[in-house]
């Protein structure tokens, strides 16, 4: 992360062009560039809202190839692609609200998106989530280099360990592992991924037209990994892009989670959206990585943002009126969303009461304690896991959110935004019409790519 100096020169890498404006009282200490990265969550993108889009149809890529191009035009520097492989029951103990409301129904399979974002774009790095609870580790090493090495070094992999007892029965287990000891496995699994990626040395592709020999075969090397969960033999049958390795993406928010993003991941993503609690998760993953002996400025601690973009101030005064009142029947598909992501039946409680103390969740613990903070009601649960609470940040026209953002990320001191929101045109418009070109005046985003790998834009600043 790149702290921008005032006077800075124009172009140095990582240095602001429009360079900033410092306070005099010294109460910020400077501007920093910033990442962004789009969340795409939905199953069928803005069902439920008047913003869907029928003329795109929902059973083509096109609408994520279109969104994709509009993203890579604004210089987003990925877009992360969510999964959960199983149609929930968890609310209701029924799937009616998910089949009704495209709550994960359907859910198409983020590797094979991907491949398609990947095809329609050369500079935007595209991550699907893939589990290591119930992929074989050399099906998703191998299906991740290939995506990799085709999209030029754009791909990266958001490890999830699952939290869904259902997902894991369609996979032939009885159910899932222990919250902690799914980490202790996944230790284990990323090891012999970033192994199974380094089985072929740099400069193992001679393809050489002239010898005919492809590949070197003392540059190729079998893994022979032996563990406590897995054995694999290797080599990948596939050899890395340019970037050498799919970039890693995790968003563990306990304790262990926590240790486990910052043994790994380059990408570190996390659901808390007030700037104390995105400092305080940041400057841990920080000193955790630290502590695993890895340079923190090469971790990127991206806060997922739902920003709403209004073109006036009238439209702002319209959405908070809504906030006020959010239908039942949004506060319902969340509810179901937030059942699917803890495993906990919310039918069974009263909406205006607090979670009762003694449940709890093998899923998402860290995701379901935010929530659940400050003795927030099971609605008011759902409606913060939405966003849509009255003081939800970054409510206001592009200049407004801009400048939001810019404070937000002055007082966490760094790495960037995860934006979520339906993948709309509508609201991928506002984003990459507004809300860009908003932050690009305060010179706080890049305004085009200096380089072609996602590890490279993660790195630039
Ligand atoms: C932005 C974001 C995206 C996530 N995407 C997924 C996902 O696609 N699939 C999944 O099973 N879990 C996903 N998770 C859940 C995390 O992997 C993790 O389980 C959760 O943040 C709680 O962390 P913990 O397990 O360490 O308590 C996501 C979490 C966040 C904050």
């Amino acid at each position: 992360m790149a702290r921008v100096r005032h006077g800075a020169k124009a172009g140095r890498r990582g240095i602001c062009p429009s360079a900033p404006r410092l306070d005099q009282t010294g109460s910020r200490k400077g501007i920093f560039m910033f990442h962004l990265g789009w969340f795409v969550y939905e199953a069928i993108q803005g069902w439920g809202s008047p913003e869907f889009d029928p003329a795109y149809g929902w059973s083509t890529p096109r609408l994520h190839q279109d969104m994709a191009r509009k993203l890579e035009g604004a210089g987003f520097d990925f877009i992360l692609l969510e999964d959960l492989s199983a149609i929930p029951d968890i609310y209701g103990a029924s799937r009616a609200v998910y089949l009704r409301e495209a709550v994960h129904a359907p859910k198409f399979d983020p590797a094979v998106m991907a491949g398609f974002m990947a095809a329609a774009t050369s500079r935007i790095g595209i991550i699907p989530t893939l589990t290591t609870s119930f992929y074989p580790p050399f099906l998703l090493s191998r299906l991740t280099q290939t995506l990799d090495l085709m999209s030029g070094g754009r791909i990266g992999w958001n490890i999830v360990t699952s939290s869904s007892e259902l997902a894991a029965r369609n996979f032939g287990m009885p159910g899932l592992p222990e919250h902690d000891e799914r980490y202790d496995i996944a230790d284990e699994y990323v090891e012999l991924c970033k192994a199974l990626w380094r089985s072929w040395e740099p400069g193992a592709v001679l393809a050489d037209t002239i010898t005919g020999v492809f590949a070197d075969q003392d540059k190729v090397h079998a893994v022979d990994f032996s563990g406590a969960h897995y054995s694999v033999l290797g080599p990948l049958n596939v050899p890395p892009s340019p970037q050498g390795r799919p970039v890693l993406a995790q968003a563990g928010s306990s304790p262990r989670g926590r240790r486990f993003a910052a043994r790994h991941a380059d990408i570190v993503l996390t659901p808390v959206n007030h700037p104390p609690a995105i400092k305080a998760f940041r400057d841990d993953i920080r000193r955790l990585a630290a502590e695993e002996g890895r340079d923190p400025d090469s971790v990127k601690v991206m806060a997922l943002a739902f920003p709403h973009i209004c073109r006036d101030k009238k439209e702002v005064e319209q959405f908070r009126a809504y906030l006020q009142a959010v239908p039942d029947r949004r506060v319902l598909a969340w509810l179901a969303q937030l059942s699917a992501i803890t495993g906990i039946d919310m039918a069974r409680f009263d909406l205006d009461e607090p979670l009762p103390a003694d449940v709890d969740t093998n899923g998402s613990k860290g995701t379901l304690d935010w929530l659940r903070s400050g003795n927030a009601t099971v609605r008011q649960m759902a409606l913060r896991l939405a966003r849509l609470t009255p003081d939800t940040p970054m409510i206001g026209t592009a200049e407004q959110v801009a400048a939001e953002m810019e404070e937000v990320m002055a007082q966490v001191g760094g790495d960037g935004f995860l934006i979520a929101g339906p993948l709309t045109p509508a609201n991928v418009g506002r984003a990459t019409e507004l809300l860009v070109p908003a932050l690009r005046r305060r010179g706080l985003v890049r305004d085009g790519y200096r380089h072609d790998t996602l590890k490279s834009h993660l790195l630039e600043y």
